[in-house]
């Protein structure tokens, strides 16, 4: 299986559990592997055939744009069900970091992965 990947990809959204954080907007700092078959699109060079990745990024910011959550948890799984529903992607790896949360650490944040890898049968890999 292929992937398509976005990095360190910034997003500005309203994340936090403390009342300050409710009044401010935050940096939150994404990375994404997306499973897809790169090869219908590579042979005829369409990217209908593709996951674009640029409309996912603007898919992102939009979702970041309307929603607000207490815990990058929320913000990740929420995050993950909208771009299932919205793209074909049968897996992705996604990786929130939310810089500056904990002075003291060098990042922060999760990783999660949803969906199955077709070829592997389900098969979690690195
Ligand atoms: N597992 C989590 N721990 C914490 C979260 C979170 O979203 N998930 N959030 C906070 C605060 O919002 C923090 O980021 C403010 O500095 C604390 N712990």
């Amino acid at each position: 299986m292929d992937r398509i990947f976005i990095e360190a990809l910034e997003v500005d959204t309203i994340i936090g559990v403390y009342d300050w954080e409710r009044t401010i907007h935050q940096s939150l700092r994404l990375d994404l592997i997306l499973a897809t078959d790169i090869r219908s699109a590579a042979a005829t060079d369409d990217l209908r055939l593709t996951l674009d990745y640029a409309a996912i990024c603007q898919r992102i910011q939009q979702f970041a744009d309307t929603h607000d959550f207490a815990l990058v948890e929320t913000f990740a799984e929420r995050l993950t069900d909208c771009l299932r529903n919205d793209f074909p992607i049968s897996w992705l790896r996604l990786t929130v970091r939310k810089p500056g949360a904990v002075p003291s650490a060098a990042s922060v944040g999760l990783e999660i992965t949803r969906g199955t890898l077709p070829e592997t049968h389900g098969a979690p890999q690195p």
